[in-house]
């Protein structure tokens, strides 16, 4: 039974944290075990980064750059440098590779998700292995994924996979960094992201950008698509395969019972919303605990500027982020019709709009916590 693999593998795994140099033998294995998984049929897509890091040494650059110009500029160095070596090490191997670089506009829009979602499946079916990396060098800030980590996460549940693996230099997560705490202790799986409130995630690696934290998010993402995600050592490839034979390696997160659909997974991770609404008590339980859908008798306040259809963040009277959705209203409108009953609607906007603010079709849960 194949099975749909999403591999993100991140800087300070394909790079040698003091050179800088490629760790090309790290690299080949990876290679290896990805051709590997290939003939035993399993479609795979790798989310490599690297450009920013592996431009830096190509043009002799002591750090990560701060400026996004020259950000942009060394990552547009660095990714064809990495592409070049990942063809030669594939190739080496008769495995067709393409590369897919996407900003998070290419996600946002409906149909450019989908036209990539069907361009990821057409890949599939030539048997090539997409190699994915964020376009650093035309994303912009308000648009950008920011790392690798979240990057993987979301075209996992693009190309709906079963596993997502994100290859770092430690063997899994601790409870916190284990560089500079010796006796942080090890995680070995999680079945409720909750378990990780106490996790001390914020630190890096001289190259890396998201930190555990980051992943933890992926994992999170992930897991509510239905992914099942693994944290383990880049440098052991041959782990993947031990992992997906059953073996316990790395952090293992448990995929959620009741996933969210692709429509929900879109809203709620790829959109980047455009407002907020407050929502009073009554309305947050509601909204949390039956799915139901958002009338604007419980919108407190409305914050932002938007169009109808636009997506936007649903908050608690302390402002925590509940939900996010897709309104039937302009924020112009919800400012007159907020807390108020629907039938008294189409008195005040002069027409009579839709019963709701948000469908719950368009509206997903994303409380971590939502029983609080
Ligand atoms: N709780 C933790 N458990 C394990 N590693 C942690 C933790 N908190 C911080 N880290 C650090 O996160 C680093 C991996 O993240 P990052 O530097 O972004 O690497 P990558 O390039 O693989 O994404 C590790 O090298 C480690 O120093
Ligand atoms: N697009 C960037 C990825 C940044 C990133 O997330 O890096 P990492 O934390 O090493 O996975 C690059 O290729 O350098």
């Amino acid at each position: 039974m194949s099975a749909t693999l999403v591999i993100k593998v991140g800087t300070s795994s394909l790079t040698n944290p003091e050179t800088g140099q490629l760790a090309l033998a790290t690299i080949a294995a990876l290679v290896e075990v990805i051709c590997q998984l290939r003939q035993q049929g399993h479609p795979v897509v790798l989310v490599s980064s690297g450009a920013v890091g592996v431009g830096c040494t190509r043009l002799r650059l002591g750090e990560r750059p701060r400026k996004v110009a020259l950000k942009q500029a060394v990552a547009a160095v660095g990714q064809g440098r990495l592409m070049r070596i990942y063809d030669d090490f594939f190739s080496s191997l008769q495995q067709p590779i393409a590369q897919v670089l996407l900003t998070r506009g290419d996600l946002c829009d409906r149909n450019r998700y989908i036209n990539a979602s069907n361009t990821f499946q057409e890949l599939f079916n030539l048997g090539v292995v997409p190699i994915v990396n964020e376009n650093d060098t035309i994303a912009v800030d308000e648009l950008k994924f920011g790392d690798n980590d979240t990057l993987s996460a979301l075209v996992a549940g693009l190309v709906e996979a079963d596993w997502l693996f994100l290859l770092t230099d430690v063997d899994r997560l601790y409870s916190a960094d284990p560089r500079t705490q010796p006796d942080a202790q090890p995680i070995t799986h999680v079945a409720n992201l909750e378990e990780l409130a106490q996790v001390q995630a914020g630190t890096q690696s001289r190259w890396g950008t998201g930190g555990m934290a980051t992943k933890i998010i992926a994992a999170e993402i992930a897991t509510g698509a239905g992914i099942r995600t693994v944290i383990t050592q880049g440098k052991t490839a041959s782990n993947i395969t031990r992992i997906l034979a059953g073996e316990e390696i790395g952090t293992q997160f448990s995929p959620q019972e009741q996933p969210i659909n692709a429509r929900k997974r879109w809203i709620a991770h790829a959109l980047i919303p455009s407002g907020m609404l407050c929502l009073d008590a009554g309305a947050a339980q509601a909204i949390i605990q039956s799915g139901k859908s958002l009338l604007a008798a419980g919108i407190v306040t409305t914050q932002g500027d938007f169009n109808s259809q636009a997506s936007v963040q649903i908050c608690d009277v302390e402002g925590r982020e509940i939900a996010r959705g897709l309104v039937n209203y302009s924020s112009a409108e919800l400012q007159q019709i907020q807390g108020k009953r629907s039938d008294e609607i189409p008195n005040i906007l002069g027409y009579a709009g839709a019963e709701t603010v948000i469908h719950r079709d368009n509206l997903v849960v994303t409380a971590v916590n939502p029983s609080a």
